[in-house]
């Protein structure tokens, strides 16, 4: 049994009005792209993606990489390894990346500074949740979710030691004897 509970933060509802409006956001926003090519980083947004790509009008493409760096730990190791690089070419392209949680921004900064040595036209940010009280690294947002406090979170693809993915709504991990 886990020795941790998990308690609701935000609901399955909540969450799809709010890829409602980041879609609507997008959509503006690359209104004249020939082609947006939406990068996921898995594994993390793997359920993110797939809702909010359904809500895109714009042409789309869909790519992936796979990074980690928290392994079985709620700490960031720091050390960002790129498990997977994308298929396609994005130089000359439009990309928005797609994150699930920005925490200390290790992670995306790592992306980040891969991707731009590849000179897309655009690269521009999308994250689910953001907890910028636990920011080391500062990262441009540009399409923001919701700021959550300094908690540790899953569900909705997130985990906690590759656990809880599966949930449909975000919640704060809560050890017992806490
Ligand atoms: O801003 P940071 O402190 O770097 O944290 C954010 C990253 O941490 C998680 O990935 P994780 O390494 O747990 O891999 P996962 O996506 O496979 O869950 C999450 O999916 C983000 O990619
Ligand atoms: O709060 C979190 N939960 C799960 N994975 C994470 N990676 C960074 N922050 C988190």
């Amino acid at each position: 049994m886990a020795d941790y509970d998990v308690k609701p933060l935000i609901t399955a509802d909540e969450i799809a009005t709010k890829i409602d409006a980041l879609a609507a956001e997008i959509n503006e926003s690359f209104k004249d792209t020939e082609k947006l090519i939406v990068v996921g980083l898995l594994r993390g947004s793997f359920v993110f993606i797939a809702d909010l790509v359904r809500k895109l009008t714009v042409p789309v493409e869909v790519d992936f990489m796979v990074a980690s760096s928290y392994g079985d730990s709620t700490e960031s190791s720091r050390n960002v390894r790129i498990v997977k690089d994308l298929d396609g070419q994005i130089r000359g392209k439009d990309v928005v990346l797609v994150e699930d949680i920005i925490d200390t921004g290790y992670t995306l900064s790592e992306v980040v500074r891969l991707l731009k040595t590849r000179d897309p036209n655009r690269l521009e940010i999308c994250t689910l949740l953001n907890k910028p009280s636990r920011r080391e690294v500062e990262i441009p947002i540009d399409f923001c979710g919701f700021d959550i406090p300094d908690e540790f979170v899953v569900g909705y693809g997130i985990d906690y030691a590759q656990n809880n993915r599966n949930l449909p709504f975000i919640g704060t991990v809560h050890f017992h004897g806490e």
